[in-house]
């Protein structure tokens, strides 16, 4: 069985003025296996941030329904939902979300402390998780100290820590410069190696070159999609950015 599916899923926004309503997204079917490493594109507008958010149970759909191993996610009572969330999804975002007056240790620790997991165990999960992402001599630090690669990393060890079903990544490399993307692209390449599932928007053909697969979204439809078969990164990205050229001319769909 799939890890995630996304069936017929609809979403109309009310405007809050004129009571006029806007389509964001009109009927997105896809699945994602156990393990894959899925990025999403599209045009600023298009509906990407919109899916993320239903699929993250942070925002309800109009219509259709979102289905993680097995679960539909409106099956789930809303004071349920933070602790699916918490136990199921780990999230990175663009702009890190990390609290200022927590250490990087304690930022890292955070999803654990609010599941009330025990010390030891809390222990036993950091020191790997921060040798694996080179954080082990920041953990003291705050985010303040840290540059911004460093405090993707840290954001990356909080949503890893909690062993998530689902990665969920909304332009995890946008407020990097190239080297610390580099970094931090590489370390998505290494969880997705290890087996972790991980849907990544993004607006960069260079990041979405890391994934296995790349849904290309128009409009607030599903316009094509592109595997990675045996292309290396840059075969890929090649791809990728041919295929968002036929995007923004509305031509064919490539599949
Ligand atoms: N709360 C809202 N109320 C009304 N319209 C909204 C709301 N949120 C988003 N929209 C509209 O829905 C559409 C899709 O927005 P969304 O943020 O999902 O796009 P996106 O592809 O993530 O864009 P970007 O790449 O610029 O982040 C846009 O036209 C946006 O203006």
């Amino acid at each position: 069985m799939e890890l995630l599916q996304v069936q017929n899923v609809k979403k109309v926004y009310n405007t809050r003025l004129g009571g006029q309503q806007f389509t964001a997204l009109k009927n997105v079917t896809f699945e994602i296996a156990r393990g894959e490493f899925v990025a999403i594109m599209g045009a600023s507008g298009s509906g990407k941030t919109t899916l993320l958010n239903i699929i993250a149970s942070l925002d309800k759909a109009t219509g259709g329904d979102v289905i993680l191993e097995g679960r539909s996610i409106k099956s789930i009572k809303d004071r349920e939902l933070s602790a699916f969330r918490r136990k199921n999804l780990g999230f990175v975002f663009q702009d890190f979300n990390l609290l200022d007056t927590f250490s990087i240790k304690d930022n890292i620790l955070l999803p654990l402390v609010l599941s009330n997991e025990n010390l030891e165990e809390m222990e036993s999960r950091l020191k790997p998780l921060a040798h694996r992402l080179g954080l082990e001599q920041l953990l003291n630090k705050f985010p303040y100290e840290v540059s911004g690669g460093e405090k993707q990393r840290t954001a990356m060890a909080r949503a890893v820590i909690t062993e998530p079903k689902l990665i969920l990544a909304d332009e995890p490399t946008g407020a990097l410069d190239s080297k610390a993307s580099s970094k931090v692209l590489n370390l998505f390449e290494d969880l997705h190696k290890n087996g972790q599932t991980i849907m990544m928007v993004t607006h960069s053909s260079m990041a979405a070159s890391f994934a296995s697969r790349v849904l290309f979204i128009k409009d607030g439809e599903l316009f094509s999609q592109l595997y990675r078969g045996n292309d290396n990164n840059k075969e890929f990205f090649d791809k990728i950015v041919s295929n968002l050229s036929v995007l923004s001319d509305g031509g064919v769909d490539i599949g």
